[in-house]
């Protein structure tokens, strides 16, 4: 693992019903990089993600997060943020963060009382005025937009300050123009923060604009006789830009790199177990 290494995963494949969906994953990741994720639909990426979290554990290999092994559970400092996200109806946008404050701090007794409340509901403000929410904060979730349901996603996932930010299509149920919205909120949500961000994305464009580095992830041996016996990898780890904001690499540049490097494509017409 290289001394600044935020995250290391090493060897990791996951297996469900005794077939691989992911194997042979490397990956090492600096503390501040936003990885945007691509890949064929059902490759693994959310599984890659939940693995992250600690909602699912690897088959094989491990993750290293600041050195240490994963903890089994998902912890705080790493937040999730998924394409629809359901929040609690019959609550408010205000009532909502507070619940999760409350699962997170109080979990025995179910509530924050008195001075704690009065904490939680100060961070609670200070986030929804950052994400653009502080005149909704008594409206209930059927009053708001697409795009500031995603905001109360983002808000719940942030209120408990991650160092590792999770998105699966975060956007990718949103209008066009409210995308937009959503990427400048999430880069300077980013900046300011230092946060380190996985995104999944199906999005080529999204995944190239958003990204300091572009992870592909695609099976690359096949047994046309036993589609299932060969999990995903990632097969290209791409920099988009420097840490510091320096240049971007042009998506023509990136998407041409990707066309013409040989990609390793095993055709294995025997089965060989
Ligand atoms: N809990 C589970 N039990 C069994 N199989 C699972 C489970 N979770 C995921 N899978 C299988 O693992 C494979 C990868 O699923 P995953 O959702 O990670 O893919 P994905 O790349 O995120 O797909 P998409 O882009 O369509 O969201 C799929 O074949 C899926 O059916």
């Amino acid at each position: 693992m290289t001394v600044s290494a935020k995250l290391s995963v090493q060897g990791l494949s996951k297996y469900y019903d005794g077939n691989p969906v992911l194997e042979r994953i490397a990956l090492e990741v600096d503390a501040g990089s936003f990885c945007t994720i691509v890949g064929a639909s059902g490759c693994g990426k959310s599984t890659f993600l939940r693995m992250l979290l600690s909602q699912e554990h690897p088959t094989h290999g491990e993750i290293l997060l600041d050195g240490m092994l994963l903890p089994k559970e998902p912890t705080p400092d790493r937040g999730i943020v998924f394409q629809k996200y359901s929040v609690f109806t019959h609550l408010t946008v205000v009532e909502n963060l507070i619940l999760a404050q409350e699962f997170e701090q109080a979990p025995r007794l179910g509530k924050l009382l008195g001075a704690r409340r009065k904490t939680a509901v100060k961070q609670i403000e200070d986030v929804l005025e950052r994400i653009g929410l502080a005149a909704a904060r008594d409206k209930y979730p059927a009053q708001l937009s697409g795009g500031m349901q995603q905001r109360l996603a983002i808000a719940q996932a942030l209120i408990k300050k991650p160092s590792i930010l999770l998105l699966d299509e975060p956007f990718g149920a949103l209008d066009p123009g409210i995308r937009l919205d959503m990427h400048d909120l999430l880069i300077g949500l980013w900046k300011e923060t230092g946060m380190t961000i996985f995104m999944v994305t199906h999005d080529i464009h999204e995944a190239f604009k958003l990204g300091t580095r572009l992870l592909v992830f695609d099976k690359i041996r096949h047994d046309p006789q036993a589609p299932e016996a060969y999990g995903a990898t990632i097969t290209y780890d791409l920099p988009l830009s420097d840490q510091s904001g320096g240049e971007k690499n042009a998506p023509a540049d990136i998407a041409s790199t990707i066309r013409s490097a040989p990609k390793p494509d095993i055709q294995i017409s025997q089965k060989t177990h």
